[in-house]
């Protein structure tokens, strides 16, 4: 006998991406093949298992999410209140006010500055830090030594998708780096 998956069978995280993911070519920059995650918010059903699929890898081990802008912002604020940790926004440079820490970085198609407010957590609390794509890790690796620079923990690093050609696990070494999709 052949077990037959329920027609109703709820698809996976990856399976949602591999649907829902869609290529741009030469977006922002001639040679970039931009890979666009805007389906996959728009669609509630994926949405939630790409949120629950995130959360589920690093279950009991965070205590704050943080978001790098602006994609990221989708999926740590969904991904706080899912959990009902804090939220900390690690936004590009001239966003935020006050005392701010700041890390430049390269990026696939050009530099950036993220900054980010400290003090907003405890000393040493666990940060789950989430973005929509890892492509030269620069965005990430910037990110996790914010939260280092602020007196936190790293607690793992979650992605939709990495583009796995252009390395950017190697920037991000001894971090927990779970990833739904990679090509
Ligand atoms: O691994 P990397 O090479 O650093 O690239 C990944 C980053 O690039 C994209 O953001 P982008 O800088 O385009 O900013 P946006 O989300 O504000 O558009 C993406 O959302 C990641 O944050
Ligand atoms: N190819 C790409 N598509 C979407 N976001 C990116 N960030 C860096 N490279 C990217």
């Amino acid at each position: 006998m052949t077990f037959e998956p329920a027609a109703h069978a709820t698809p996976s995280a990856s399976d949602e991406l591999k649907r829902l993911l869609t290529e741009i070519p030469d977006f922002p920059k001639p040679g970039i093949l931009f890979r666009d995650v805007a389906p996959v918010f728009a669609d509630g059903p994926a949405f939630k298992v790409i949120v629950d699929e995130l959360v589920a890898r690093f279950a009991g081990r965070f205590d704050a999410v943080a978001g790098v802008e602006a994609r990221g912002f989708v999926l740590a604020a969904a991904a706080a209140y899912a959990t009902g940790t804090g939220l900390l926004v690690v936004r590009k440079a001239g966003k935020l006010p006050g005392e701010v820490i700041a890390e430049s970085y390269d990026l696939e198609y050009g530099t950036a500055t993220l900054e980010l407010e400290p003090n907003q957590l405890a000393p040493g609390a666990r940060v789950l830090v989430l973005d929509d794509i890892l492509a030269t890790g620069g965005t990430l690796s910037a990110a996790a030594r914010l939260i280092e620079r602020a007196g936190y923990a790293v607690a793992g690093i979650g992605v939709l998708f990495e583009l796995a050609e252009l390395d950017g696990r190697e920037q991000l070494a001894g971090y927990d780096t779970q990833v739904l999709l990679a090509e």
